[in-house]
């Protein structure tokens, strides 16, 4: 029998996507394996990051055009999938954790029948067992008033607790495989660290799967074992720190984040001119 932490909990081969026939792909022919482990996917705004991030989760617009050579998860091809099967899938085996709570929690649902509708569809646990599920939920992401916060609607949070509430509700059930989609670019700089913390615990906790989505190459470096390199829809290097950058762009990301232990005055902007991206082309 293979061993379990052996299979990829994620393997894509040669995916692409179009935004309608015809057009500029904004995924082109990526390819990349994610085991129990944690790994990050890093390039500036519209180097295909999140659509690469959707199209695993199956939730791009009708217009894109999503084609594969592999993309499975636990060796189950996903764009074999029915949208119903697919439903049943997510929140279950894969979990999306987005940007901004706020648009991801429903507005006219308390976070404690939130959290129990979650454990009813994945655990299939109803009434008292459903709420215990979720109470408990809350304080493993350590909320420390979990039947107060449970009373309260996501317009009653902060956004930080809103990313807990988030974490809690999606981790519940255990996934396989966790895509967070700039999980705290939203949130306040002092929560940043502390969401990201309980994200990375929970995950090894449930020795799930992690694809980290964000545009902080340092930050995506502090948490992952592999850092992919996106620019252009595509993969232009994989990395397992930061020191291994050869490529001018990643160089480029690096040079323009603040580094907290070397401070400059100035952050450097990325020199389009001075790439050599014939390899990204
Ligand atoms: N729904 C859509 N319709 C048409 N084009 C889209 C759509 N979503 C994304 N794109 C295009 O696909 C490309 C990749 O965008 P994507 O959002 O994946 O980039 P990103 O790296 O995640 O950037 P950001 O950090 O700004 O989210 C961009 O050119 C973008 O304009």
């Amino acid at each position: 029998m293979q061993d379990r932490d052996l299979q990829p909990v994620l393997s894509v081969k040669e995916l692409s996507v179009r935004f309608g026939r015809g057009a500029v792909p904004a995924v082109s022919n990526v390819s990349f394996d994610v085991g129990r482990e944690r790994v990050g996917i890093v390039g500036e705004s519209g180097s295909g990051k999140s659509t690469t991030g959707r199209a695993i989760m199956r939730l791009l617009p009708p217009a894109a055009v999503v084609t594969a050579e592999r993309l499975d998860l636990g060796g189950d091809p996903l764009l074999a999938k029915s949208e119903r099967q697919m439903g049943a899938l997510r929140g279950k085996d894969i979990a999306l954790i987005m940007q901004d709570p706020r648009y991801s929690l429903n507005p006219v649902l308390s976070i404690g029948k939130q959290i129990a509708e979650a454990a009813r569809l994945h655990l299939g646990l109803r009434g008292k067992p459903a709420q215990d599920a979720a109470r408990a939920m809350l304080e493993r992401v350590r909320i420390t008033d979990p039947e107060r916060v449970m009373a309260l609607y996501p317009h009653q949070i902060s956004g930080g607790m809103g990313q807990r509430v988030m974490i809690a509700m999606m981790l519940l059930a255990r996934p396989k495989l966790v895509v967070a989609d700039e999980p705290t670019s939203a949130l306040d700089v002092s929560v940043r660290k502390d969401v990201l913390l309980l994200l990375d615990e929970l995950v090894r906790e449930n020795n799930s799967g992690l694809l980290l989505i964000s545009h902080d190459i340092r930050m995506v470096a502090a948490f992952c074992e592999r850092i992919i390199v996106m620019y252009a829809g595509r993969i232009i290097e994989t990395l397992t720190s930061l020191e291994e950058a050869r490529h001018p762009y990643t160089r480029g990301l690096i040079a323009a984040l603040p580094d907290p232990k070397n401070p400059v005055r100035r952050l450097a902007v990325l020199d389009r001119a001075k790439l050599d991206l014939e390899a990204a082309q």
